[in-house]
């Protein structure tokens, strides 16, 4: 059963499963209106619905070929469902998840496995996705298999060498087990099986948020050469705002299920206008000790409302320090653009830039 979330999607692209001509500049990725809704079970049976989970409630971003598109936003936002429904892992209530031209949200089937190919995913935890009792040369032939790639003899032999180097592990790892790794081995591991069927898409959660610092730079470096060797395209997902700012181009900020603000990585960092962002990059910690004792600190008070249950008007209005009674609480912002390539769902980002708004951070500085 899926709740009720407007009329279906009528593009004749969406439609058609195909899609027009379209520019040679398509994005590899693009979502529209993206909502996944899971549904709130009870009863013995739990054959009841009493409520709906918008844990992805409206989202629509475009990932260009060839770049990394980095997502934050702190736990529970919807990030890790939005990458599941990208690579069609969960089901979209509604919208569209289009791949190269083609929406996905409603196929199945052998269509599916074949777009399927295309994508692969780099899991946070290694140990619980790479099964233990099987060798890492196992693990990678079984990737290839599932997608009938596994030539057999010499070559897939050379496939896998060719793999391990490419992550920077040696050819005698074929034959050793996920927990004879590192962390970081592991994850280079967990990236060489993605690779394996060539994919064009990699949505890697978390990728580095269970290794120690000094591991994470170097499997983020791996990633970067690898895009740059096989012109992949990322969706690296991060709740860690450094991590993201290593490696996307272009960066979304989810909260509660929506995106509240998007542009290009540097731009964010240095100009945050949505009060949720400002929150977020706030909290981060600068090495300088002059800009750490000066630096804005944006507290947000209250908890984060419950997705089952989000509040009327903007998403981020019951914590925003900026509430404007009778317009926030009341009407939802779209994200919209406010400087080039830089949109943002707020109906006061100017003049939260300006600071020509009343209120503001109770917080003070220091
Ligand atoms: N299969 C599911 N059934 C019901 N609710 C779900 C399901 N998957 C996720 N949710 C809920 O959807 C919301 C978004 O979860 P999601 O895991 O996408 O967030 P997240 O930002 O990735 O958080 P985290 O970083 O903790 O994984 C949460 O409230 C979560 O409990």
């Amino acid at each position: 059963m899926t709740e009720p979330t407007g009329p279906p999607n009528t593009d004749p692209a969406v439609l058609d499963g195909g899609g027009p001509p379209e520019p040679a500049d398509r994005p590899l990725v693009e979502l529209r209106d993206l909502r996944v809704h899971f549904p709130i079970k009870r009863g013995v049976l739990l054959d009841r619905t009493v409520g709906w989970v918008h844990a992805v409630d409206g989202v629509s971003l475009r990932i260009e070929r060839g770049s990394t598109y980095g997502l934050v936003g702190e736990s529970g936002c919807g990030k890790s469902t939005l990458g599941k429904t990208v690579l069609r892992l969960e089901k979209p209530s509604s919208g569209s998840v289009v791949l190269d031209g083609i929406d996905m949200s409603r196929m199945s089937g052998e269509p599916l496995r074949r777009m399927r190919r295309r994508m692969q995913m780099v899991f946070q935890d290694t140990l619980s996705s790479l099964d233990p009792r099987q060798s890492v040369e196992s693990l990678l032939v079984e990737g290839l298999r599932a997608h009938g790639m596994d030539e057999g003899g010499g070559r897939t032999e050379r496939r896998l060498r060719e793999l391990l180097s490419a992550v920077g592990l040696p050819a005698s790892a074929l034959r050793r087990y996920p927990h004879e790794f590192s962390g970081g081995q592991r994850q280079r591991v967990g990236i060489a099986r993605a690779l394996a069927v060539e994919p064009e898409l990699v949505v890697a959660d978390e990728p580095v948020s269970a290794l120690d610092v000094s591991v994470q730079a170097q499997v983020l470096n791996v990633l970067r050469d690898l895009q740059d060797e096989y012109g992949l395209t990322y969706l690296v997902i991060a709740h860690d705002l450094a991590v993201v700012r290593h490696v996307a181009d272009r960066v979304g900020v989810m909260y509660l299920g929506g995106l509240v603000e998007e542009s290009d990585s540097d731009e964010l960092y240095e100009q945050p206008l949505h009060p949720y962002t400002r929150a977020l990059l706030s909290a981060v910690p600068v090495p300088e000790p002059e800009v750490e004792d000066s630096r804005e600190r944006i507290l947000l008070s209250g908890d984060l409302p419950s997705p089952a249950d989000p509040p009327s008007g903007c998403l981020f209005q019951t914590r925003c320090p900026w509430r404007q009674p009778g317009v926030c609480d009341v009407e939802r912002p779209e994200p919209r653009e406010v400087g080039e390539g830089h949109r943002v769902a707020c109906h006061y980002a100017e003049r939260i830039r300006d600071g020509t708004l009343p209120g503001g951070p109770a917080a003070s500085a220091g």
